[in-house]
């Protein structure tokens, strides 16, 4: 179970000690998803406390949480000279290389960019996310006219798209950017690189989930504390 209190309570240690590396005058990368969301209300907690930070959302959903955290917040044009110095966010898998699958609430595009642009790169997740190999399948956000051409790529590549349908909504997940996700299930991803590089390549494909060598340690909460890999 995903939600269960054991789950909970080791996303919550992995948000909290994610966040125990954030100091004084950062500009942090405010992921995206329930593990990360500890992360922020943590820093929210900090930042009442006297905490000098400023956060740049990965996402609708994080920026609502940090706005309510009261975290002030930048966009990435507004930090062009400063960077980001720290991202935190969390993710669907993890594998022993520390290779990453992201996008589960289709969020991996904007994630993609701000994980990229940060100093340092901190993944926050429970042991139930731990995959090897890598077998969720890959979330693809495509533009909506890329559709039906990108799901025939992706079973070019051996791939099974399928459109991500809203859960309570006709029709199909959009997302922040006002595209589609097809899930694509490759069964084991044996070379996460080379599919990375396959995707990448597809035409309208905006962003997809493989998240290749881009963590620098995985915060992972277990039943009693937690481990950083
Ligand atoms: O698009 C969503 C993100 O990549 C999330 O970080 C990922 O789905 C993990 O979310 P959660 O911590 O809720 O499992």
């Amino acid at each position: 179970m995903k939600n269960d209190s054991g789950t909970a309570a080791q996303k919550r240690r992995a948000g909290e000690s994610a966040a125990a590396e954030v100091t004084d005058g950062m500009v942090v990368g405010l992921g995206t998803g329930s593990t990360a969301a500890h992360a922020i209300e943590e820093l929210g907690r900090a930042v009442d406390a006297g905490l000098d930070i400023r956060g740049v959302p990965t996402s609708f959903q994080s920026r609502q949480l940090a706005v309510e955290a009261g975290i002030p917040l930048v966009s990435l044009d507004e930090v062009e000279d400063t960077g980001v110095d720290l991202a935190i966010d969390g993710a669907d898998q993890f594998d022993a290389a520390g290779h990453l699958m992201k996008g589960g609430g289709a969020a991996h595009a904007r994630e993609k960019i701000v994980d990229a642009s940060a100093d340092r790169f901190l993944v926050v997740a429970d042991p139930s996310k731990e995959s090897d190999p890598l077998d969720y399948p890959v979330p693809l956000e495509v533009l909506p006219d890329a559709r039906t051409l990108a799901a025939e790529r992706v079973r070019d590549l051996g791939g099974d798209p399928d459109l991500r349908a809203a859960e309570r909504k006709d029709g199909p997940v959009v997302t922040d950017n006002g595209n589609l996700v097809l899930d694509c299930d490759f069964g084991a991803v044996e070379h996460p690189e080379a599919l990375a590089a396959d995707l990448a390549d597809i035409p309208g494909c905006v962003a997809h989930g493989l998240f290749v060598g881009m963590a620098d340690e995985i915060h992972v909460g277990t039943a009693t504390g937690v481990e950083v890999r």
